[in-house]
């Protein structure tokens, strides 16, 4: 079996048909729903970010305080829910590195390298200890496809060379070298509430999906007690038979320092209908500097999105954009607005929080697809301002009816991600939360 054929990759859900540049493209082969799996994809191999470790299990990447997690006896530096955890680790690669672990990390190779390329160390240590116990003869397990899909996949365009690793093996060093050059346009950071707190590597889902700034689909996580996180890929919107599928491997919201991203780290030249629009308009201006003048920008730009049919940037159509706005693509504008809604709704400004909300939000709508979860999570905080403010302040009927506004538009864009990452403390619950005390008033 060839882990490159096509055919391998079809799902009853996806196929891959040549891209003109990217090599293949994720086709969907039935419609999608707002808020259907595409896909689902257990990691292959995965690295807690340092201050995670000891936090949560090294295997299921179940939150737990240090005290209820058990020490691994051989190296006492991997973390586990209980014996089980401890056991499908030991299988799955622990064992290849146990017992080299506090030596290699402790190593003047190891401590030398920057925090990423100790992630990237880790990350290719734990891939490698896997690979070597998964079974050469079972040829059509998963596990097998799922390495051989990794190796298969497109090397990133900076050739780095690969950190030194853990596990003893028997692979060449070209080898080592060869997977390692698939790590940065390959990996995942491994989100829960949309917080990275994990790199891994999901080979299948790395082999469909290609970029888009204006995507149709996107990824969340699902952790399960006991099993190996879970990647899976979500329709934000509908999507129709035929329709490329593609996923966000960035923030949209990165305007500028898009492009030199995917030209470093993934090697290519995006053209989606946003990118086409931002390089339409060429130079983008910092926003003013005045108050009076910033405030005016945020007006119009609240104006043009209120009147705007679908965004310019995902119809790529970019004569509809007007030129007199191209500051609001600077990114600095998003930060300065963001700055604004934070220092107002913490100093308990309530109408000056909302300006800036409304303003953040309207652009949101512009440069974000439908349902993308920053939106979810910007229209959360403005539904905690309005309830600080009802509890702390002024109780009108306004705020109140503001705080149900938030909680039902955070609510459907929650809804179609579902439930993800962490199955505490998240922004269901959080809405959950608000809307019970709500009763209260
Ligand atoms: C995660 S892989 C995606 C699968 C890839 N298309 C393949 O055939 O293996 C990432 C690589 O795919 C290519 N790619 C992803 N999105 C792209 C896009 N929008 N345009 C062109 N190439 C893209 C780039 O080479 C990138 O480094």
């Amino acid at each position: 079996m060839s882990s490159d054929s096509f055919d391998d990759l079809q799902t009853k859900n996806v196929f891959l048909v040549p891209h003109a540049v990217g090599r293949s493209k994720c086709i969907a082969k039935i419609a999608f729903s707002a808020g259907s799996t595409i896909l689902s994809n257990s990691s292959f191999a995965d690295v807690l970010l340092p201050s995670e470790k000891s936090h949560r299990c090294d295997y299921c990447h179940h939150l737990s305080g240090s005290d209820s997690l058990k020490r691994c006896t051989g190296c006492a530096s991997f973390y586990y829910c209980d014996q089980i955890c401890q056991s499908m680790d030991w299988k799955s690669g622990h064992r290849k590195i146990c017992g080299l672990y506090n030596s290699y990390t402790s190593a003047s190779s190891f401590q030398a390298l920057e925090e990423h390329k100790k992630m990237d160390a880790l990350l290719l240590s734990s891939l490698i200890a896997h690979a070597t116990l998964v079974d050469a003869n079972e040829r059509n397990s998963d596990e097998n496809t799922a390495f051989l899909t990794f190796q298969a996949l497109l090397p990133g365009p900076m050739a780095a060379s690969a950190p030194p690793i853990c596990p003893k093996h028997s692979f060449p060093a070209e080898v080592i070298q060869e997977l390692y050059s698939r790590f940065e346009n390959n990996n995942f950071s491994i989100h829960s509430h949309f917080k990275t707190y994990a790199h891994g590597i999901f080979p299948i889902a790395s082999r469909l999906f290609n970029h888009s700034c204006m995507p149709n689909a996107a990824v969340k996580f699902i952790l399960v007690v006991h099993k190996p996180v879970k990647l899976e890929v979500v329709a934000l919107r509908a999507i129709s038979k035929g329709d490329e599928i593609c996923i966000p491997y960035i923030d949209p919201a990165l305007l500028q320092t898009r492009t030199t991203i995917f030209d470093l780290t993934y090697g290519f030249t995006c053209c989606c209908p946003s990118c086409n629009v931002v390089r339409a308009i060429g130079m983008i201006p910092g926003p003013p500097k005045g108050q009076v003048e910033f405030q005016a920008v945020c007006k119009r730009l609240r104006e043009f999105v209120e009147v705007m049919r679908l965004s310019p940037f995902s119809t790529g159509d970019d004569s509809l954009f007007p030129r007199d706005l191209a500051c609001v693509l600077h990114e600095s504008f998003i930060s300065t607005l963001s700055e604004h809604f934070s220092a107002a709704s913490h100093d308990g400004q309530y109408d000056v929080a909302m300006e800036s909300s409304k303003s953040l939000s309207a652009l949101y709508q512009l440069i974000y697809p439908p349902n993308y979860p920053q939106i979810g999570l910007h229209i959360l905080e403005k539904a905690k301002t309005c309830w600080n403010h009802l509890v702390r302040s002024t109780h009108t009927m306004s705020i109140v009816t503001e705080l149900e506004r938030s909680l039902v538009a955070a609510r459907e864009v929650f809804m179609v991600i579902g439930l993800e990452g962490d199955p505490d403390n998240g922004p269901v619950a959080e809405i959950s939360i608000l809307s019970d005390a709500k009763k209260s008033l």
